[in-house]
């Protein structure tokens, strides 16, 4: 599992070593871990080290400390190497030592912004290193200049060059990925002594690119997490596994009311999710034209038109596929919502929920969904995130806020797929392709969800595996859920040389993905046991 904190966290672990007189150890540490991870990128581009160009914009604090040792140890290794200093002063051991090494440093102002900026965007490698934890807000005056006039430059040049961002891209809020514009865009973030959250969350994870970390030592100083990641070895661990003596009933049942006259699409696909992902039995509730549909597409569910009480299940699924004026349908939902047990509230269950929920229920809206629901909770008035650029712009401030208005565990759908539970605990996947933002693969998400929700019972014990505890094991299921839809997206496309997913394509390619994680987990006997107590 990878653990990113906030800006706050971070300077606050290395505190103990900074009193320890350990600030420029911290530093060096850094800058080497930079350093190497530009040395292996511009290997795998198939660069030579000897010669090859480098341009450092250097801040005036330790960020651009951090990026002038890098570039010392780069000179070093025969490399070109420019610094533009972007804040006047600069971190002075860093340059004197950046100097040392042969580097060539220049001053930033107006009249020689644009030849620097063109000279960056010529060279092989930009390393952003104007703003790292330490900033409050974007980039100002010339550094905001000079980074317009790069990224002009970049988008306009055939180059095989690339952006490297030191800590994280400057103008990226580190606690919460929002991005002061103009920010940058890397094609690899080097982050120090943990993942920053707001590299996780977009749109900073949009700029940042690939991250990786470089650990400075500070490790066993940092707090429990503000957000994590599953990673597909831990699929493989917290996976269920049906015992020996399973049944279809102890196996789960899932409840599915979705679909409608107008999409009776969503409840086929829906259905085809949970059945991939391991469900013991499927209900299906709803019209009796859209029932057909679903028995012909999957024999395997059992349809009837009867009301929510009559159905012994251990899950709903409630949403997909209605609109406000599917009213049987809707009033379905409201008594599965009602009924106690864990839900998967989608699409067209989101406008019609009670104004109190509990972090059983999942909501899984998109940016736009997201946007009506907050606007409805706040008041037109008060609403921040009152449509859904407000939302894009925003996503791991938007997803807690309605996990606190609502009592409910809610997973907004995105590049980087983000679940937060009321009490704080957010998960961020993004183990997908875009190829996945196709109609109807929200449908197949909520019935993956659904099935693991049906599976898990409580899931208490998922979570302790994972050291969480209190109301955020719901969020473990709904993570492990946006993984399995995700890897198994990237992986129909990869079946198709990269090409285009279908929803149903990504159902299909479910059980094979969950094979493939369980594998990753090579105590297979041990991990059987471990999962073969009674769920549910
Ligand atoms: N504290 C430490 O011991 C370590 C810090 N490290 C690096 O240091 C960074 C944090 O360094 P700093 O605290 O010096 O701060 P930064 O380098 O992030 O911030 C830039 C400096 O400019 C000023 N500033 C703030 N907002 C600004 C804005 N919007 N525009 C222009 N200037 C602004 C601040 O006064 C700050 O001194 C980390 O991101 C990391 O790269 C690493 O070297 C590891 C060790
Ligand atoms: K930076």
């Amino acid at each position: 599992m990878i653990s990113a904190y906030t800006g706050t966290q971070v300077r606050e672990a290395e505190q103990p070593l900074l009193a320890a007189g350990l600030g420029d150890v911290l530093m060096q540490r850094a800058a080497h871990g930079l350093a190497n991870a530009v040395i292996t990128e511009l290997r795998a581009r198939g660069h030579r080290l000897y010669g090859s160009r480098v341009v450092v914009l250097a801040g005036k604090g330790n960020n651009g400390g951090d990026g002038l040792y890098a570039g010392a140890f780069l000179a070093a290794r025969g490399m070109r190497t420019t610094a533009v200093l972007t804040g006047g002063a600069a971190h002075p051991a860093a340059l004197a030592a950046f100097r040392r090494a042969g580097g060539r440093a220049e001053k930033l102002d107006g009249a020689a912004q644009d030849g620097l900026a063109a000279e960056a965007a010529r060279a092989d490698v930009v390393i952003d290193a104007i703003l790292g934890t330490g900033a409050t807000g974007g980039l100002r005056g010339d550094a905001a200049g000079l980074v317009e006039a790069v990224s002009r430059d970049l988008a306009g040049a055939d180059r095989g060059g690339f952006v490297v961002a030191c800590d994280l891209p400057s103008g990226v809020n580190a606690d919460t990925g929002e991005a002061a514009e103009p920010v940058l865009r890397a094609d690899l973030t080097v982050t120090f002594g943990a993942a920053k959250a707001g590299l996780l969350a977009d749109p900073g994870a949009d700029y940042a690119g690939r991250v990786a970390v470089v650990p400075i030592g500070i490790e066993e100083h940092l707090p429990g997490p503000a957000l994590r990641r599953l990673e597909p070895t831990d699929l493989g661990r917290i996976l269920p596994h049906p015992a020996r003596r399973a049944h279809k009933y102890s196996r789960g049942v899932l409840g599915i009311v979705a679909g409608s006259t107008q999409y009776p699409g969503a409840a086929v696909l829906a259905c085809r999710g949970a059945l991939a992902a391991g469900v013991g039995m499927v209900r299906y509730l709803g019209p009796p034209a859209v029932a057909d549909l679903v028995r012909q597409a999957c024999p395997e569910v059992v349809c009837s038109d009867g009301t929510v009480a009559d159905n012994r299940v251990q899950a709903w699924l409630v949403g997909s596929g209605m609109g406000p004026g599917d009213h049987e349908q809707l009033a379905r939902a409201a008594d599965a919502i009602a009924s106690g047990l864990p839900v998967v509230a989608d699409a067209g269950a989101l406008p019609a929920l009670p104004s109190r929920l509990d972090p059983h229920v999942v909501l899984t809206p998109h940016a736009g969904e997201l946007a009506a629901l907050l606007t409805r909770l706040e008041g037109r008035d008060d609403a921040r995130f009152g449509d859904r650029d407000a939302v894009e712009a925003a996503t791991l401030d938007a997803a807690r806020k309605a996990a606190t208005l609502t009592g409910a565990t809610v997973l907004l759908k995105g590049p980087a797929t983000l679940v937060a539970a009321p009490e704080g605990t957010v998960f961020s996947q993004a183990d997908g392709t875009p190829w996945l933002a196709t109609a109807g693969s929200g449908d197949v998400l909520a019935g993956v969800i659904g099935a693991l929700l049906a599976q898990a019972g409580p899931g208490v014990w998922l979570s302790r595996s994972l050291g969480i505890s209190g109301g955020g094991h719901w969020t473990v299921l709904a993570a492990l859920g946006a993984s399995l839809h995700g890897l198994a997206g990237t992986a129909a496309s990869d079946a198709r040389s990269g090409g285009p997913v279908t929803a149903g394509a990504i159902a299909d390619a479910i059980p094979q993905t969950w094979g493939k994680v369980s594998m990753l987990s090579n105590s297979g006997a041990s991990k059987r046991n471990s999962h073969s107590q009674p769920l549910r």
